[in-house]
């Protein structure tokens, strides 16, 4: 008589359903269930081991998806920075290229660099916004680039760092600051341009909106020049898909910024986003943005004061050398109103 019992079917049935029940559910998980990838607190992800001040020196590039891979978001420090020049389109140019899939961006100066130092590295990483690990994260703070100091903080957060810098015709970039002044005050309190202009001493004034290339060529001396890009912001105003795409080739990024992603708003007066290209809602979290017209906020594109002749005269006599010395200094020259009759050729 065999005493062997038989085995009880539900020893084996129960553990195959169980496994069956998490494969499939892993296939769910990975292939549709896009919002199922989870997001780690910072802390728990290796960050490839880097360390807080070497960071991760993995190519920027186009991202390549080999098969399914559990993406898990992270907080991550800036791999490029706009460093400057504010009143010439930091915004917009931030904004702009916020609406690459491969580039996050915080909405706010976080001034890491300079005043808030003290605030340590754990403190700027949190700022971020999250990302995975084939998108960059650019962090705009304009008044890097007039610091020293600054730039020797970044070059010792990370020596490869890229760097974006844009400037603006100092005609233009004098208006918009005179505009920025004035809205801070009541109108009643206003002035003039010129009474504006000539309440300081003028050659020292205008000296400091128009030499951007003593100040490019001090950070030169901290980076090497090709981790920089320079632009203009009539560039920007004028195409800014080509000004985005100087940045998708600088920061090796896959050509993604179409001409359908923005449109000219003939109220603003500006190029804006146009809200129903299916980029547009990466960007409801930039503040920078009237979600409902697509257009950065009323403080970008403000109203610029008429120009008296003879004041435009000498703006533009004391303006020029500086003028002549960037359009050096990069090798590039920009098509700037009042100046271009002057400036033959370029470099
Ligand atoms: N598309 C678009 N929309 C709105 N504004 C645009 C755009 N492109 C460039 N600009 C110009 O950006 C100027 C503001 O520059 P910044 O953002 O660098 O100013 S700030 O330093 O951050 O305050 C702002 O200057 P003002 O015109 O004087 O307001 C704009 O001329």
């Amino acid at each position: 008589m065999s005493s062997a019992k038989k085995p009880n079917v539900s020893v084996i049935i129960v553990p195959l359903f169980l496994i069956t029940l998490v494969f499939f559910g892993f296939l769910y998980h990975v292939y549709l269930n896009d919002a199922a990838v989870p997001i780690l607190p910072y802390y728990e992800l290796t960050q490839d081991n880097c360390t807080p001040y070497s960071l991760c020196k993995e190519n920027i590039g186009i991202p390549q998806r080999s098969g399914p891979v559990l993406e898990a978001k992270a907080r991550r420090l800036p791999r490029a920075l706009i460093i400057g020049f504010n009143k010439c389109g930091s915004a917009a140019w931030r904004s702009f290229l916020s609406i690459h899939p491969d580039i996050v961006s915080p909405t706010l100066e976080l001034r890491f660099f300079t005043e808030n130092h003290k605030l340590g590295l754990e403190w700027y990483r949190s700022q971020m916004p999250l990302s995975t690990s084939n998108q960059i994260t650019i962090e705009k703070t304009p008044r890097y680039i007039r610091s020293v100091e600054s730039l020797r903080r970044i070059y010792e957060f990370n020596p490869d760092v890229k760097l974006l810098v844009i400037v603006r015709n100092p005609v233009s970039r004098l208006q918009s600051e005179y505009a920025h002044e004035m809205a801070k005050l009541p109108e009643t309190s206003n002035i003039s341009f010129t009474d504006w202009i000539y309440r300081n001493p003028f050659e020292g004034f205008v000296t400091y909106w128009s030499d951007y290339a003593s100040t490019i060529r001090r950070a030169f001396s901290v980076f090497p020049h090709h981790q920089f890009l320079v632009v203009s912001e009539e560039d920007l105003e004028k195409d800014p898909v080509s000004v985005v795409k100087q940045a998708e080739m600088f920061l090796k990024l896959r050509p993604a910024v179409t001409n359908d992603v923005f449109v000219f708003n003939e109220t603003k007066g500006f190029y804006c986003f146009n809200t129903s290209h299916p980029f547009f809602p990466s960007v409801l979290e930039n503040h920078e943005v009237d979600v409902m017209s697509g257009c950065m906020i009323e403080t970008k594109g403000r109203d610029h004061p008429s120009l008296d002749a003879n004041l435009l005269h000498r703006i533009v006599n004391t303006s020029l050398p500086y003028v002549r010395d960037l359009f050096r200094l990069i090798h590039k020259q920009f098509d700037w109103k009042y100046y271009n009759k002057y400036i033959q050729e370029a470099c």
